[in-house]
């Protein structure tokens, strides 16, 4: 397996040398083809060109809460003293964290490295944690090797990378800081890649070419049909034609040659859409004395993969600006665990609208059911030794016994989505709800008929050696994963209807 440890790094680029080479560095450019080792051979057609270490809401400090959480440096605490006006004897010495910012601060990592997997880039355990009472941290990463731009008028960017005249600070200015963040990073991105350098030019060869990116931003008209969902595929050619209008204006013909190059065809624009609606966190930035919230692409972080169940979460640390990514207290990891963050409770058509993914064990995933017929939720729960409130479903899958393994995030969606009814200690009768369950079958077995193909189909579609866009292959494990959902749900009645009691 390969790991980035021991490469030279580009930060050391923006770093006066000699410095310590850090642990994370990745490889530079030109090495970074020949280091890969992937966990799972590269299909042919598609070859991996990186090794490559979100999206998500990160949970940030209670304000006033955390001891940590209290200093923001005074503004003239930046000024450098003046011969004429020396500091007074009173005035306390300036936090010395403070000085280091800038890009004398390198992003800090323990304990984990940056593989190839079969969801592409993902962080995993280098060694084992014991469970913890308090979050451990695994990464910092400080705020100025992230891309910031504040959501609300007036609109901050931070770092201050773009001087005031460029054309794109302009192209920014036009965007509507409520509704396009999106925008408004992916020209702040761009515009980073074209500084001779900057650290995001070096780290943008870690990110998934065109090729690479499962965004659906991406997918040619054929491919959003291959997902047989019609208001999704209608959704992503409108984000698609909202992108391509935008980077029509504003990059016509007789734009200056600096703004031209930064996104010389609608596809680099639309890329750079796909990397930030892919990989950016939401976070709330102190300013002074201002809560601002921001749009932030976090290096290192962003090769979190998503997980329902994950065992990391992302804390901003107010004190010194610095991105933590944690493990969660009471969370034992093995080696080689695969580190996740939680990007967002969904259906799998909103992860496929921004991140280009889907799960068949989603457990928010849900079906329209039109039959009247119902279940008896407590006695399905129970069945299935799921446990909580309706929007809090919980499976404790430690509690499951060796070869029992079928319930899984399937099952909690079962449980969410199907028809149910509850009256207070009123019990299920088991012959009404062997009805029930049978009428339900029949409208999952319906809805499984209405696809063009079926599961077999599918997978034999995947499983195939010729190369398949990685566009259209998203798309047909989207549909396909639903038929598993609804396959799942099938013999999870099947079950239901064996163990029921009476
Ligand atoms: C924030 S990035 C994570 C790093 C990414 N795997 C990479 O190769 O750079 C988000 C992207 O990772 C992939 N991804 C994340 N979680 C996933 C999951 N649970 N299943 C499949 N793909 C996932 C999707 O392509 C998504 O757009």
């Amino acid at each position: 397996m390969a790991t980035v440890a021991g490469a030279a790094s580009p930060l050391l680029l923006l770093l006066p040398s000699p410095l310590p080479r850090h642990p994370l560095a990745f490889p530079p450019r030109r090495a970074a083809a020949s280091r890969r080792v992937l966990l799972q051979p590269p299909r042919a057609g598609r070859p991996r060109l990186r090794d490559r270490p979100p999206t998500p809401v990160v949970e940030e400090d209670e304000l006033g809460a955390d001891e940590e959480d209290d200093v923001t440096p005074p503004l003239r605490l930046l000024e450098p003293p003046q011969e004429d006006d020396p500091f007074p004897p009173e005035m306390e010495p300036a936090d010395p964290d403070f000085y280091r910012i800038g890009y004398a601060r390198m992003m800090r990592a323990y304990g984990i490295e940056f593989l190839e997997g079969p969801d592409g880039m993902a962080v995993y355990a280098s060694r084992d944690v014991e469970p913890l009472r308090r979050a451990r941290v695994i990464m910092e990463i400080p705020l100025e090797l992230m891309l910031t731009i504040t959501q609300k008028p007036p609109w901050m960017f931070f770092p201050d990378i773009i001087p005031l005249g460029h054309p794109i600070f302009d192209v920014i200015e036009s965007t509507d800081p409520e509704t396009d963040w999106d925008l408004r990073l992916a020209c702040l991105l761009l515009y980073a890649f074209d500084i001779e350098d900057n650290f995001w030019q070096l780290y943008g060869d870690f990110l998934p070419s065109v090729d690479e990116c499962t965004s659906l931003l991406l997918a040619p008209k054929e491919d959003l049909m291959e997902l047989e969902d019609q208001d999704l595929a209608t959704k992503m050619l409108k984000n698609q034609q909202r992108t391509i209008d935008f980077w029509q204006k504003h990059w016509h013909k007789t734009i200056p040659l600096k703004l031209k190059r930064l996104a010389p065809d609608h596809v680099r624009f639309l890329w750079a859409l796909s990397i930030v609606q892919s990989r950016s966190v939401n976070l709330k930035l102190r300013m002074g004395a201002f809560i601002q919230d921001a749009n932030v692409l976090a290096p290192y972080a962003d090769m979190l993969n998503h997980s329902p169940d994950a065992n990391c979460f992302l804390h901003w640390r107010f004190k010194d600006r610095m991105l933590e990514v944690m493990i969660k207290a009471g969370h034992a990891i093995k080696k080689g665990d695969e580190m996740t963050i939680d990007y967002m409770s969904g259906v799998n058509s909103s992860f496929m609208e921004r991140y280009g993914f889907s799960s068949p064990t989603n457990p928010w995933e849900l079906l329209n059911f039109s039959s009247d017929a119902k279940i008896h939720l407590d006695s399905f729960l129970s069945v299935f030794n799921i446990a909580g409130l309706h929007d809090e479903l919980y499976h404790n899958s430690a509690l499951t016994l060796g070869e029992n393994t079928f319930v899984d995030g399937g099952v909690v969606a079962a449980a969410r989505t199907l028809p149910t009814w509850s009256d207070g200690d009123v019990p299920a009768i088991p012959s009404v709800e062997r009805k029930s369950a049978q009428a339900l079958q029949e409208e999952c077995q319906t809805m499984l008929e209405s696809f063009s193909t079926t599961i077999q189909q599918d997978q034999d579609i995947l499983d195939s050696d010729g190369h398949i866009r990685r566009t259209r292959e998203i798309a047909i494990k989207y549909r396909l994963h639903r038929k598993l959902l609804l396959q799942k749900i099938i013999d999870a009645l099947d079950i239901y209807q064996d163990r029921i009691l009476f």
